[in-house]
């Protein structure tokens, strides 16, 4: 390690991690085909402070739909196969925080150790922590993934090319292009040259590297580096005389640095979580003729419906993958079939990870009262109890009328809508179309 002794921090004994509550030590993944075949593990650097948001929570630990930026990437990670275990490297004063976090969202495979006063120097509490693994079933890593704790969008096909470039050429990162130019300025601030950007690319993250270079590029660097430096591929070339395996990444890879940068992430994360609906008709041609023109209406607005008459045998599938169901009543004003949704969702747990959104379309025909005065009250009850379990309840009334076209086309507007923006002020509303 540096020359302050065994930890990264020139004046404080790294202390060996806190292990979640939950034992990562079995990885509970599928046997899923691996593109990587050796062990590999991912250091969090999640340690700052976030000062540039303007923000006294620490960008890390703003939330989204009810959750921390952070537990997005970490579930990221989690949802790879062929990750053994993450390492998170936060502040002492937000450990507390950190371990509430991985409760709540049960993450696993998770350690937290103490973050430091650098970037660098939290980086390295966390590699040195993947060297005193004491985890059964987690040996040393191959190779270290690292990746900064607030660029949540990032996926298992690029994660797979880093950690094989890295296990091939010791060390690998993400670049993207350059947006604006690069210039070089003298003391006086004025323009000294600027560099040709076509030459130059943006380092982002995941990078990758061996094991043994990472380690052993925090031995050998100095203080000035842990100090001011930003870029772990140049401890790799300076301190190993490894050459950095560049890969250009997708877009998705930025890093959330300004307050204008969460409402980004917010809207991203909204936005796949709205691509699609399951409508749940019961198997009633009037149901499903209704399915049909909603289909028709939010294809305009950029969402797919798959149309099912019930969420049993191999429509189940629905439970598995959607985070937004629509329910679709003709007549029976009861919520019987609301009821049987949130059972079946119970059973699956999705709800953990971002709230699952229910609507129930009520369709009355003219010949038929509006449905009864009690269901107003009955669906508002229906939803503040689900909503604890973060499922989001709404109503939507559809009445018989000479401008069906019309009245379904504000069924779709306000069904998608629901759904785009998961409103809490909305939960339990019976809405007219
Ligand atoms: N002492 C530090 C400083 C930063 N980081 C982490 O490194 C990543 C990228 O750093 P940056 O975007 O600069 O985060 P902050 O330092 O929190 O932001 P700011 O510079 O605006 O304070 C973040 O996940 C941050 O939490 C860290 O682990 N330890
Ligand atoms: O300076 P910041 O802490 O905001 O960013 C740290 C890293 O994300 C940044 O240096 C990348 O270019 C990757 O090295």
């Amino acid at each position: 390690m540096n020359t302050q002794g065994d930890n990264c921090e020139p004046h404080r004994p790294a202390h060996p991690g806190i292990f979640t509550m939950r034992e990562a030590g079995k990885s509970d993944h599928h046997s899923a085909e691996r593109c990587v075949d050796f062990p590999v593990s991912v250091v969090l650097p999640a340690g700052g402070t976030g000062e540039r948001t303007g923000l006294q929570t620490p960008k890390q630990f703003c939330t989204f739909l009810g959750r921390p930026l952070i537990s997005y990437t970490i579930q990221a990670f989690e949802s790879v196969p062929w990750i053994q275990s993450i390492v998170v490297a936060v502040a002492k004063e937000n450990m507390d925080l950190m371990m509430d976090v991985i409760q709540r969202f049960k993450h696993r495979k998770v350690r937290v150790v103490p973050g430091g006063s650098t970037r660098h120097r939290s980086i390295c509490n966390g590699v040195l922590a993947l060297g005193e693994e004491e985890r059964p079933a987690v040996g040393r890593p191959k190779v270290v993934i690292i990746h900064d704790a607030v660029r949540p969008f990032v996926e298992e096909d690029f994660l797979c090319k880093i950690a094989m470039a890295a296990k091939e050429q010791g060390a690998a990162g993400a670049i993207r292009p350059l947006v604006s130019t690069v210039i070089a300025t003298t003391s006086e601030g004025y323009l000294d040259h600027s560099l040709e950007r076509a030459k130059y690319r943006a380092s982002e993250m995941p990078q990758g590297f061996t094991y043994d270079v990472i380690s052993q590029a925090y031995q050998r660097c100095s203080e000035s580096d842990f100090e001011f430096g930003t870029e772990c591929l140049h401890l790799a070339l300076q301190y190993c005389g490894t050459n950095a395996k560049l890969i250009e990444g997708p877009p998705t890879l930025w890093k959330v640095t300004y307050k204008r940068d969460l409402a980004a992430a917010e809207s991203i994360i909204k936005e796949t979580l709205s691509r699609s609906a399951c409508v749940i008709t019961g198997g009633l041609a009037e149901a499903m003729n209704l399915a049909d023109a909603l289909r028709k209406g939010v294809s305009a607005l950029d969402m797919e419906l798959d149309i099912v008459p019930d969420l049993m045998g191999d429509n189940a599938r629905c439970l598995l993958k959607e985070w937004n169901f629509i329910q679709v009543s003709v007549s029976d004003s009861c919520l019987s079939e609301v009821e049987a949704i949130l059972v079946a969702l119970e059973a699956e747990n999705r709800a953990l990870l971002h709230p699952v959104v229910v609507i129930w379309v009520h369709f009355s025909r003219t010949d038929e009262l509006p449905v009864s005065e009690r269901t107003p009250t009955a669906i508002m009850e229906l939803a503040s109890t689900a909503k604890h379990r973060n499922i989001l309840i709404y109503g939507i009334q559809l009445k018989q009328s000479k401008h069906w076209e019309r009245s379904v086309s504000r069924v779709a507007e306000i069904a998608s809508a629901l759904i785009r923006e998961r409103s809490p002020a909305l939960v339990g509303q019976l809405l007219q179309a």
